[in-house]
């Protein structure tokens, strides 16, 4: 149990709005769980309950796992604090209130990889964005904006764009619901204030008419700007609300005994005050593939094996690395080192859109329907693939992909039509013979095996469509994870003597999973991008960026660096407050992997 700091029982002493703020570790999420406790001891009517507002699933579990490392929270106070994520709480207003919008009453959630099959059309009639004008930008947004809207209003199918924009219209506009929900939540935490977007705020505004705000914020940690939080958010508080203030700055929990927190505030000034920090470690690697790997690889099995060797139960190690590119980079190294090295157990962080639609046309395999037509809504399922894989920027590449098996579709319809053959040179000849082994594969009632079975047919066949497909769904962790899946699964095949639903079962599963909350926070050899870190904690940090290319002595790439291009250009401050973020995770130590011949520059530049 930790002994409070002056600054942190202040929070606790003070009444009304607040705003507290202090750097990384400095205990604002400790505070506020006791806070949100004492609330629920002193001021809650029975069917009230405290509202803690999160961005990230993966925050909202490490304040939910801190709840319950806290002796000091009763069960019962536990119980009335309701930890959730802006988009579950806009949701859930959404799906009661939504109609006050001019939505149907019937509403579900277009997810992000079924959002980008929805705008593949519109978005397939531009050039890739760098070579737009602001013009066709604007315009291509419009148009995107209007088929988000028209998905929203008609077909009652909402994409997580319009929600805070939408509730913050609602909330406005609508007196009742803003007394019902405060009513509710008489007092609301907002986690990682700093971030919120100008919709969000909007949201903030309406809320706080009524219910007692308390702002938890470092304003140095914004990593958020590109999705519109403002700098000045803090200030916009403080005018509105005119909240207590209490800065827990200087405290340094998370890293205590390290100069760890020392180093991310130099990085943050570009001035460093000392040669060595301690729990900081730097290691220039040569700038080549098989080098650049094997010294990741060899700072990895040193972490594990120091955190090993400490005896710690449920040790966390992550690697952090600018680019989602570099995520599977990583991952990809790990699964399969060099030499004699085994495999390294952990866990990626990938983009899921593409796993996600693998996931579908597995789902849809295990079907095994036989009507006519199945194989087109197999195909159809394979160019949804392609249109959302890519979120929000799929490539030319895949769209043309989708357009050429389209087109391969009709031809091939065209001579079933007429008794014919199918073409002999069709693009689609490899995919159908995969697709007939897929069908008569033997299921057996057990959902591990028989999506592995499935799975197995995909990677075993002639085509590399859909051996990357195998490949992507691999990433998926369902089936092992969630029981949400298998038990959906493993109930059809009691019903229906097979997996008649299994596709429609799965698309369930993965909107349950977006908004579930109760994973326990990443343990083991972790790896993601820079910027999935945030809010989170770990023994140990390795970060590790890509390197420069060079051609008769000059730099001709230098992809997947901290800074682009490792150019320095003015004060970095964006690119300052993400590294300094991902510096200070660490509890331990954080060790940083950078080119030697071309070290990050945020480690050379002064600001
Ligand atoms: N007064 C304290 N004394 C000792 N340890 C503390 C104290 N307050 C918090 N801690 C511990 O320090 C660590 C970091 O605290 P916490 O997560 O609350 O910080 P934070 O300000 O929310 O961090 P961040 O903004 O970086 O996510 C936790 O492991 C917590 O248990």
């Amino acid at each position: 149990m930790v002994e409070l700091t002056k600054a942190q029982q202040d929070v606790l002493a003070t009444d009304g709005y607040q705003l507290v703020t202090g750097g990384p570790g400095s205990g604002k999420t400790t505070v506020s769980i006791l806070k949100a406790a004492k609330i629920a001891r002193e001021a809650l009517r029975p069917e009230q309950r405290i509202l803690f507002l999160s961005f990230a699933r993966a925050t909202v579990s490490r304040v939910l796992e801190a709840m319950d490392e806290e002796s000091r929270i009763s069960r019962d106070e536990k119980r009335r604090i309701e930890v959730d994520t802006y988009h579950a709480f806009f949701w859930r207003i959404l799906k009661t209130h939504g109609y006050l919008v001019g939505f149907p009453r019937r509403l579900a959630i277009l997810t992000p990889p079924n959002e980008a099959i929805a705008l593949s059309a519109v978005r397939s009639g531009y050039k890739a964005n760098s070579k737009l004008s602001d013009a066709e930008k604007a315009e291509k947004k419009a148009r995107e904006e209007a088929e988000r809207n028209r998905l929203a209003k008609e077909e009652g199918r909402v994409c997580f764009d319009l929600f805070a924009d939408r509730v913050a219209t609602l909330l406005h506009g609508s007196a009742k619901v803003r007394t019902l929900i405060s009513t509710m939540y008489p007092f609301i935490i907002l986690d990682e204030f700093q971030d919120t977007s100008a919709d969000q705020w909007r949201v903030v505004q309406a809320l706080g008419a009524n219910s007692t705000l308390i702002a938890l914020a470092d304003p140095e940690q914004r990593i958020f700007d590109f999705i519109g939080a403002d700098p000045e958010r803090l200030d916009h508080f403080r005018a509105a609300f005119h909240p207590s203030e209490h800065d827990l700055a200087g405290d340094n929990h998370r890293s205590k005994g390290t100069e760890i927190a020392l180093f991310g505030n130099d990085v943050l000034s570009g001035k460093f005050r000392q040669s060595n920090y301690s729990g900081i470690a730097f290691q220039g690697f040569k700038s080549n593939q098989n080098q650049a790997f094997a010294s990741l690889v060899g700072h990895v099995l040193q972490a594990r094996k120091r955190l090993i060797d400490s005896g710690k139960p449920n040790w966390s190690l992550a690697i952090l690395v600018p680019t989602k590119k570099m995520t599977r980079l990583v991952s990809d190294v790990l699964r399969e080192p060099f030499g004699q090295v085994p495999a390294i157990g952990h866990t990626a962080a990938v983009d899921m859109d593409g796993p996600i639609l693998a996931a579908e046309i597995v789902a849809f395999l295990l079907q095994q329907g036989r009507h006519a037509g199945h194989f087109d809504e197999f195909l159809d399922l394979l160019c949804s693939y392609y249109h959302g894989r890519g979120g929000a920027a799929p490539t030319a590449g895949d769209l043309t992909e989708a357009a050429r098996l389209n087109a391969a579709l009709g031809k091939w319809n065209q001579c079933l039509a007429v008794g014919k053959a199918p073409p002999k040179n069709s693009v689609l000849n490899a995919t159908a013979a995969v697709y007939a082994t897929a069908l008569d594969v033997g299921l057996t009632g057990d959902p591990d095996r028989d999506w592995a079975a499935i799975r197995a047919a995909l990677e075993a066949g002639g085509c590399a469509r859909l051996r990357a497909i195998a490949g992507d769904v691999r990433n998926v962790r369902l089936l092992e994870r969630g029981t949400q899946l298998r038990q959906g699964l493993t109930q059809d095949w009691r019903d229906t003597g097979g997996y008649l639903n299994a596709l429609a079962i799965t698309r369930q599963s993965f909107v349950q999973e977006h908004f579930a909350t109760a994973h326990k926070p990443e343990t083991g050899v972790v790896v993601m991008n820079m910027h999935k870190a945030k809010g989170k904690q770990f023994d140990e940090v390795i970060i590790f960026e890509g390197w420069p290319r060079r051609a008769k002595g000059k730099v001709v790439a230098n992809f997947d660096r901290i800074v682009r291009e490792n150019i320095a250009a003015g004060p970095m401050m964006q690119a300052r407050q993400n590294f300094r973020v991902s510096v200070t995770r660490a509890k331990l130590r954080t060790t940083i992997l950078t080119p030697e011949d071309d070290p990050c520059v945020l480690l050379t530049a002064s600001g």
